[in-house]
């Protein structure tokens, strides 16, 4: 099979995504040695929207439309996501092409006040964009505050400082890739806190049509990452959440080798109507498909919408 000689990465310019696109090109020049791999990198509408948060924006894929642009000109042969910020469904054209070995995929907790997130009195101020989170610590802790946080890493742990909060909630995977781990204060358990969906993974997004990529790209992918993240989508994909509801779904090799756990969240924005179950079996993709039939049963729709 003829593989194009130079193959170029598509990247936002955050610091976050600039090491996750490097670490894709040094994964890819290791396995084939003699591809020369650049790295094209552009902004999109998420990184210039700074000022709002993300769910007033409304669009979906704010973080990957200009990306998929230069896909679909074959101005970039690949684009380099955070996983979490694709989509479940993609724009006509567009495949998700694969991820390589997931990070941790867990929620960080990190303040210069309290030494655990356990630790953290009524009335205290938690900074973070994401409602999931949010709603998780309401469900727990209804009589904390919450601030907006928005920002790349670096601004919100200056965030964290300047504007005073008794703590903020971001990736741990993005701290870890950053070396910015000594930050983290202490992670929240994800049986409890559930991830958001692919949180922790990088993913890699092609054009219909090139599958001649595909060749290229095996030898850096990661099966068990793949079929985890391909059942948590499955799972947004059937409940139609995006990043903008209070949906988590984490997905997990059990203890006993070949089980899956699938830990599943579905919640009001509040965190007051709750479906929360974690379920054990050895289909990731049917743990899914079977979690999603009963939450929907259980009004899934109504509660992320309430
Ligand atoms: N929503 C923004 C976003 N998209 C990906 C990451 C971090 C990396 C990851 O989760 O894989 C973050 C920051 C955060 O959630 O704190």
């Amino acid at each position: 099979m003829r593989t194009p000689m130079n193959l170029k990465l598509g990247s936002r310019k955050s610091a976050l995504a600039l090491w996750q696109t490097h670490h894709v090109a040094d994964l890819l020049r290791a396995a084939h040695p003699g591809l020369s791999v650049e790295i094209v990198t552009m902004d999109t509408l998420g990184d210039q929207r700074t000022d709002v948060p993300l769910p007033s924006i409304g669009a979906k894929g704010l973080f990957t439309a200009e990306l998929e642009e230069a896909l679909a000109t074959d101005a970039v042969d690949l684009a380099v996501h955070s996983l979490k910020d694709l989509p479940s469904t993609l724009p006509p054209g567009m495949r998700f092409a694969g991820a390589p070995k997931r990070a941790s995929a867990l929620d960080a907790f990190i303040s210069t006040r309290y030494a655990s997130f356990d630790q953290v009195p009524d009335g205290a101020t938690i900074a973070t964009g994401s409602q999931r989170r949010k709603a998780q610590l309401l469900h727990r802790r209804p009589n904390l505050n919450f601030a907006d946080l928005r920002g790349n890493i670096g601004t919100r742990l200056e965030k964290l400082e300047r504007q005073g909060f008794d703590g903020i909630i971001m990736a741990h995977a993005a701290l870890e890739r950053l070396e910015m781990d000594e930050r983290v204060t202490s992670l929240l358990p994800p049986a409890e806190y559930v991830p958001a969906v692919g949180q922790g993974a990088i993913g890699l997004e092609a054009r219909e049509g090139r599958e001649e990529i595909d060749a290229i790209l095996a030898p850096i992918l990661d099966a068990p990452t793949m079929q985890a993240v391909t059942a948590e989508r499955i799972f947004m994909r059937r409940l139609e959440g995006g990043c903008s509801v209070a949906l988590g779904a984490y997905c997990v090799p059990a203890d006993t080798p070949g089980q899956w756990t699938f830990h599943a969240w579905v919640s009001s924005p509040d965190g007051r109507q709750c479906l929360h179950e974690a379920r054990t079996g050895d289909d990731p993709n049917a743990l899914a498909h079977a979690l999603v039939d009963d939450f929907l049963e259980q009004g899934a729709r109504s509660i992320l919408r309430a």
